[in-house]
């Protein structure tokens, strides 16, 4: 098995995307999305994959590290999740997670595989997968989800700063997986739970995302804007939002990053 190699036909045949974009190397898939979310004829859902990045984005400043082996893509999407009303926002963003969550579980039985609030994917307590989510201007009301997970490229050879709070697949399990296999699965869970939500909404994956959390009874502090608040996780309201007991009560956040968990 080729560890950074994808199989560009069987992706094309998979019948998951409309158009597919391969780039050896590339800034960042997220902005190659954003300039083809623009034009009009575009087919969605369309997929821009990398097999490196040079300026791979996180949220915020973060950066993503994007290194051969890694899984980098970008889906475009219109039609059904776009049509989602700002009230299904949260749950939008929250079952990105929960799918790769799924997926990435599904190809390592072992590991204790968990969604931590937002979206971000972790695999015994490290994070394995983050996702970016943006729907720039130009881009027709498309949204564009970026997603990374480390799937081959080991974290013995990452930067130093990385190599204690992130893991890939393969150091999970000590094995090398089939990068389009992985990514087949998680275009095929995401295309599912997004058409739970729309059919059904969001109460109807809850229960699936808390069995999955990450933090829930943990102590953990929230950056919200300018304010950073500590207290333990009770895990999400109704709507998404990320529920703490903090000194001044309990108190729902709709956005903001976790900054620490304990
Ligand atoms: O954890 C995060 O903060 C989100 C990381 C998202 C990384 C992916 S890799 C593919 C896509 N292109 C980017 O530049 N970023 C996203």
């Amino acid at each position: 098995m080729k560890r950074d190699r994808f199989d560009l036909p069987q992706l094309a045949r998979s019948g998951l995307i409309e158009r597919l974009e391969f780039h050896q190397s590339l800034a960042s898939t997220n902005d190659r999305a954003a300039a083809l979310a623009a034009e009009e004829w575009l087919a969605c859902p369309a997929l821009v994959l990398a097999q490196e990045q040079t300026a791979g984005r996180g949220r915020g400043s973060n950066r993503w590290w994007s290194v051969p082996g890694s899984l980098m893509f970008s889906l475009i999407i219109s039609g059904s999740p776009g049509e989602l009303g700002p009230a299904q926002w949260p749950g939008f963003s929250l079952v990105a997670g929960l799918a790769v969550c799924e997926a990435l579980a599904s190809h390592c039985l072992a590991a204790d595989i968990a969604v931590k609030w937002p979206n971000d994917v972790y695999a015994n307590e490290r994070k394995i997968c983050g996702i970016l989510i943006e729907s720039p201007a130009p881009a027709r009301g498309r949204m564009i989800v970026g997603i990374g997970v480390n799937v081959n490229n080991s974290f013995a050879d990452a930067p130093e700063e990385l190599r204690d709070s992130a893991t890939a697949l393969c150091d999970v399990d000590g094995q090398p997986h089939d990068l389009t296999d992985v990514l087949r699965s998680i275009l095929g869970s995401l295309d599912q739970r997004w058409q739970q939500l729309r059919e059904q909404g969001f109460s109807s994956l809850r229960q699936e995302w808390r069995d999955r959390s990450l933090l829930t009874g943990r102590i953990v502090q929230l950056q919200a804007g300018a304010q950073r608040h500590t207290g333990r996780c009770l895990g999400i309201d109704d709507d998404g939002a990320l529920l703490l007991q903090t000194e001044r009560g309990r108190q729902s956040f709709h956005a903001g990053s976790i900054v620490s968990f304990e």
